[in-house]
């Protein structure tokens, strides 16, 4: 199968990464000797064997420039995973915002940075993309993110950029020129990448996840829930068939102008008992996917026309349960007859997740749904007016640390101008969709 390189950026961007690497390495040892995947081809997807160590080894950069999250990561149970070169650090640099991570800082470093991700894509034999996970409220995160991905996209044209951008939520904000980082570091993801996968940190994913407890001080639900995320979408990339088959596929499925190319996830899951008392129905996954506590973002999907929509299953459901589930929703949802039936695909797959708690290794049945949708104007909507509200006062608060970093007020105009514009664009698809 084709490669994929993963770059984890800054803290948020290096834990919710190791956990994405977890989860793959899991489901694939699990699955390994299971006749309906192909372990050998789908494993290399995102890791590679490393000849020096002699053993397969995520297919990742983790870059930093603080060494506590990769030195915590090195000395974890998972830190053995990794070698070296997996590692881009860059120590003793306070990097604090957007301004810094871009421009100071970012650009003595984005040499020997690119250099690390050539050699990574030079050991793939057939490069499909990128995929970038990094949170918008730091400042290695929004702004060497933002360095990294337009570099990625001026050295490897042609490749795919699926980027997952951190939103986060506002008291759990590190620096007070957080929602700064967030305008400008989402302008770099809209202008650079070609899907985006947003997450909102403020969602209460416990009705969808109930296992998990949200708002850890470590974070763990959330980066697991989005490690779960990422399996769905990359499971046909790792076992075959299935929708999405390589990165080019969400595109062509779910993205008809790229403009809009920010895909809303939600994921409804149970963990399989053994007497199987605890189990959800296709039906009832697939409607929790439409309610509020299932989302990646904080909105009201019901409200909000789908452009175009999937759903994966994992479960091992049959299908005519999952036909009727589909019918089921297809007179509850918000989308018309003839513009459901022409976009909304979907498929199972029959290797579910697995997860791992005190009590041992379960599978889990489930459901994930990604929309093309306009219920991203809710993120849209939050992230500017908490921008706004720095921005708007006469002393535009904050601005004179980006400004020392060489950084002008045109710029903070033109990337909210154009975070407004990309609003704007989403409510006109909701009232002439076929426009
Ligand atoms: N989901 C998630 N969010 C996190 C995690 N760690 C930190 N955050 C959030 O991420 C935001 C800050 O981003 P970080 O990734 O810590 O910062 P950074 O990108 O390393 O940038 P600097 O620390 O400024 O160099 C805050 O909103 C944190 O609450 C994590 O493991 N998972």
């Amino acid at each position: 199968m084709k490669e994929i390189v993963s770059l984890n950026i800054g803290r948020a961007g290096i834990r919710v990464g190791d956990e994405i690497t977890q989860t793959f390495k899991q489901e694939h040892d699990y699955y390994h000797n299971s006749p309906e995947a192909d372990y050998t081809d789908g494993f290399s997807t995102f890791f590679g064997y490393n000849e020096e160590e002699k053993s397969y080894q995520p297919r990742s950069l983790l870059i930093d420039f603080e060494p506590e999250t990769l030195d915590t990561l090195k000395r974890s149970k998972s830190g053995g995973m990794y070698s070296e070169s997996n590692f881009c650090e860059f120590q003793d640099e306070e990097v604090c915002n957007y301004a810094r991570g871009y421009y100071t800082v970012g650009e003595e470093v984005i040499g020997q940075c690119m250099d690390r991700i050539q050699k990574i894509a030079e050991d793939c034999d057939s490069l499909q993309g990128f995929m970038g996970v990094a949170s918008l409220a730091g400042g290695t995160g929004s702004g060497f993110g933002a360095r990294v991905l337009e570099g990625v996209k001026d050295e490897f044209k042609s490749k795919e950029r699926l980027w997952i951008p951190i939103f986060p939520e506002s008291w759990l904000h590190t620096s007070a020129m957080s929602s700064y980082d967030c305008v400008l570091g989402n302008e770099a993801v809209r202008e650079n990448a070609n899907i985006v996968i947003p997450f909102d940190s403020r969602v209460d994913l416990a009705g969808g996840l109930d296992e998990w407890k949200l708002y850890d001080k470590e974070f763990c639900s959330i980066n697991k829930s989005i490690a779960q995320v990422v399996s769905y979408i990359t499971c046909s990339m790792r076992f075959g068939e299935g929708l999405f088959c390589n990165l080019k596929d969400i595109s062509k499925i779910l993205i008809n102008n790229s403009d809009l190319k920010y895909l809303s996830g939600a994921h409804s899951s149970k963990i399989v008992k053994a007497d199987k008392e605890n189990e959800t129905n296709p039906t009832e996954m697939l409607l929790n996917c439409l309610e509020t506590p299932f989302q990646m973002i904080k909105c009201d999907p019901r409200i909000h026309l789908k452009i175009r929509s999937c759903a994966i299953f994992r479960n091992d459901a049959t299908l005519e349960d999952i036909n009727s589930a589909i019918e089921i929703i297809n007179e509850k949802s918000n989308m018309s007859q003839d513009w459901f039936s022409d976009s909304f695909q979907w498929c199972q797959n029959k290797l579910m997740p697995i997860y791992n708690n005190e009590e041992g290794i379960h599978q889990q049945s489930g459901c994930l749904t990604l929309s093309n949708s306009a219920s991203v104007v809710e993120l849209f909507d939050y992230i500017g007016v908490k921008f706004d509200h720095l921005f708007s006062e006469s002393i535009k608060c904050y601005f004179h640390h980006y400004q020392a970093e060489g950084m002008e007020l045109e710029q903070f105009e033109e990337a909210r101008a154009n975070l407004k514009d990309l609003e704007v664009m989403y409510e006109q698809m909701e009232i002439s969709p076929n426009s």
